[in-house]
Order: structure tokens, then sequence, then C-alpha cells
């Protein structure tokens, strides 16, 4: 378990202050302790993290400022846990009056991605079969979940998601990424990868978080308790009162 950070960037954050990034290795020692030594369940963050996205969403495009007369929002979902966060996001955003529908090409076997899609198809979510063409999201929909990977990406892109992400970089709407920009880094980032209009890092921004430069990133999942806060320096800002988002620029 690494508790000192080594590589961590710092960046500006709203209403002043500086917080630091981390490394993909820091960010998965970070969520192992959550399970292990902190006794969270994976249902319970993801429950969390994912309600934090839908707030985020809520509060950059509100319902009274979407341009289409549906408040339609396409959710796309990928195989890990950063496509179960999507599965979460889209069921509170229908909570909150807006018409996600979901795209979940590569569904894991595992009881939790099925209960989370039973959920959605329960709330009456709507589930497509294929990503629809740039054009087509862009008349239909007034923004985009990306959910598809998030801190465990490596590597180059395999299908289906190659062609998901190409699409992504054609559309004109705002796309809010869960965690990380889909297909970027999660370090380095990606000059040539999708640009977001919105970025939620969650439990605390990942170093590809400093190549952001769409209008909103807030941080979400209020959920890390103080004494491993301390151990790896997150540094997190305060959260306004109550509030499980937090913007930070
Ligand atoms: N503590 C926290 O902060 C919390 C974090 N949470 C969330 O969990 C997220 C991390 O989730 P995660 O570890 O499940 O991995 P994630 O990034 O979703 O992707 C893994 C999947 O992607 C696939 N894959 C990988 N590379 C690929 C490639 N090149 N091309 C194609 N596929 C590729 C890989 O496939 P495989 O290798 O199995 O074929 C695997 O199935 C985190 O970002 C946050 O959103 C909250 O839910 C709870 C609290
Ligand atoms: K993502």
């Amino acid at each position: 378990m690494c508790s000192h950070l080594k590589h961590s960037i710092r960046f500006p954050f709203f209403g002043g202050g500086w917080l630091p990034s981390y490394s993909q290795e820091e960010a998965q020692h970070i969520d192992e302790e959550l399970f292990s030594e902190y006794s969270f369940s994976v249902d319970q963050l993801m429950e969390l993290a994912g309600q934090s996205c839908a707030i985020a969403v809520a509060k950059g495009y509100p319902l009274q400022s979407l341009l289409k007369s549906t408040p339609r929002v396409l959710v796309v979902c990928g195989p890990g846990n950063n496509g179960g966060d999507g599965l979460v996001c889209a069921r509170h955003l229908k909570l909150f009056g807006y018409d996600p529908t979901v795209l979940y090409p590569k569904r894991p076997n595992k009881q939790l991605f099925h209960n989370l899609t039973t959920q959605c198809e329960k709330m009456e979510i709507a589930f497509l079969s294929k990503m629809p063409e740039a054009e087509e999201i862009d008349e239909v929909y007034n923004l985009v979940v990306d959910a598809i990977f998030g801190f465990s990406f490596k590597g180059a892109v395999r299908e289906p998601f190659g062609d998901i992400l190409s699409v992504l970089k054609k559309v004109t709407v705002p796309i809010a990424s869960v965690d990380i920009p889909s297909g970027w880094d999660v370090e380095k980032g990606s000059s040539d990868g999708i640009q977001p209009d919105m970025l939620i890092s969650l439990t605390a921004p990942k170093q590809a978080a400093a190549h952001f430069v769409g209008r909103y990133h807030y941080l979400g999942g209020r959920f890390v308790p103080p004494a491993l806060e301390k151990k790896y320096k997150l540094g997190l800002p305060q959260y306004p009162g109550t509030d499980c988002v937090c913007q930070l620029n």
C-alpha cells in the first residue's frame, strides 16, 4: 500500500486553494482500502458516486436550461464500475425529471450489474441496442453522460468502445464524463480524445484532470473517512454544507 504520493499535480479549485491529483495506482490503492480496511461495499460507494454524478449534471445542465423539448440524456456505460456509476446516475437523473436512455453494450455477469440494470428497467429507462450516429445524438439528446471507463482503463481501446468513442468525438452536445474522460490515459490525458464539457472527479481528481478544459469540473463521492483522507494527503476541499458535490473550477 502506498500512502505517500509522489506524483501529485496541483490545480486551483473554486473558492481558492489547491487540490492534489492522483496516479492510476494511487487511485486504485485508495479504492481498495475503502473496501478492505474501511469495509464499504461496492454497492454503497457506487450509489453515492452515481448520485453525485446526477447532481453535478443537474447543476451544470438544469432542466429549464435544456434546448430540446424533452429532457433526454444519453448515458453510455462501460463494462466496469465506471459503467455501474453510469447506471446509478441514469436512475437518479430520472428521479430528477430527466429522460435518460442507456447504452450498455458489454454487461458483466455479476449480480450488482444485473440489479442496477433491473432497477433502471423498472423505472422505464430505455436501453439502446446500438450506438446512434453523432447526428442523431445531436438531434435527440441534450447531453451525453460518459460512464465508459474510469481509473482502471489501460492500453489501446478495444471494440465496441473504439467505435463508440469515435462517435462521441463527433457529437456537439455536451459530454459529462464520470471520473475520467473515457479513452484518456488516466495520468497523461489525451490530446486527440473526447473533450467533455463536464468532468465529475470521484473521491479525488486523477492526474489526467489537469488536461481537462471543459466548463465544469466537479468533485463528487463525499464518502472518504477523515483518517483515509489524512493518510493519502487528499487535501479535499470543504464541500458546501450538506452538498455531495463541490465545484472545482
Ligand atoms: N473509490 C472510488 O473512487 C470509487 C470508484 N468508483 C468507480 O469505479 C471506477 C473504476 O472501476 P473499475 O476498476 O471497475 O474500472 P473501469 O475504469 O470502470 O474499467 C474497467 C473495465 O474496462 C475495461 N477496459 C480497460 N481497459 C480497456 C481498454 N483499453 N479497452 C476496452 N476495455 C477496457 C476492462 O475490461 P477487461 O480488462 O476486463 O476486458 C474492465 O471491464 C472509477 O473510475 C469510478 O468511476 C465507484 O463506483 C465507487 C467508488
Ligand atoms: K468515464
